[in-house]
């Protein structure tokens, strides 16, 4: 089974997947952008100001094919649970708001990009979403690179609302304006009615 944890940059991902070691020993926990030769040149282009949009796209869709086919697919065919702190709605959500705000014309930009997607790709199980303002979670994040700048965080989280009106079921929303300890209680709540499915 793959469960994905996504939201906005600082709505506290990585604190939730960090908590979630202990709960669940024996599951796979990975992330995207890996750690990888190719995650790497995603964090140069990250850090980089003048990345070019469509580059950066395919540089972050590259990391996760390798992702897919070197760490997850194997640990799914083998029958685990494996839990990602961002996954393919990353790309939708973030590289939709990119692209749309730059000079490349493509007309929709989420939709181009699921389209790159869905020829090889495997959609999550399910998806926790941690729900946070634009203008907190950049705040929370320390505003220390392009991504992290609330306009661009706004754009970011109509795209993941727009992710969520498609796939409602796919989706589990939680508040993460809420404490750490709240919002990681309320994770393992739905992390443990997923698995029991
Ligand atoms: N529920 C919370 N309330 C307040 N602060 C939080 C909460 N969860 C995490 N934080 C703090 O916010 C910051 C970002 O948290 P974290 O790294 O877990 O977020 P993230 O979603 O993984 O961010 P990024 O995508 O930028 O890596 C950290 O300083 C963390 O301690
Ligand atoms: C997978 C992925 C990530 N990003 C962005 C979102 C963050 O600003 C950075 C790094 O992620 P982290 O959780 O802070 O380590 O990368 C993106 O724009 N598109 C993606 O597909």
């Amino acid at each position: 089974m793959l469960i994905t944890l996504e939201g906005l940059d600082g709505s506290g991902k990585t604190t939730v997947w960090e908590a979630l070691h202990d709960v669940y020993p024996d599951a796979m926990f990975t992330r995207e952008p890996t750690d990888s030769w190719y995650g790497e040149a995603v964090d140069r282009s990250i850090a980089a100001d003048d990345a070019d949009p469509l580059a950066e796209l395919f540089l972050l869709t590259a990391d996760h094919a390798d992702h897919l086919s070197g760490t997850i697919a194997p640990a799914l065919a083998d029958g685990g649970l494996v839990i990602s702190d961002r996954y393919s709605d990353s790309r939708f959500a973030y590289q939709a708001a990119t692209l749309a705000a730059s000079d490349v014309e493509i007309d929709r930009p989420l939709e181009y990009i699921k389209g790159i997607h869905a020829a090889f790709s495997r959609p999550p199980d399910a998806t926790i979403y941690l729900d946070l303002g634009a203008r907190e979670a950049a705040e929370r994040a320390g505003r220390t690179n392009k991504f992290e700048q609330d306009g661009y965080l706004a754009a970011v989280r109509e795209n993941y609302e727009r992710l969520i009106d498609a796939e409602p079921d796919r989706f589990v929303r939680v508040d993460a304006s809420r404490s750490p300890e709240a919002v990681i209680a309320r994770v393992e709540e739905v992390l443990a009615e997923l698995v029991d499915e």
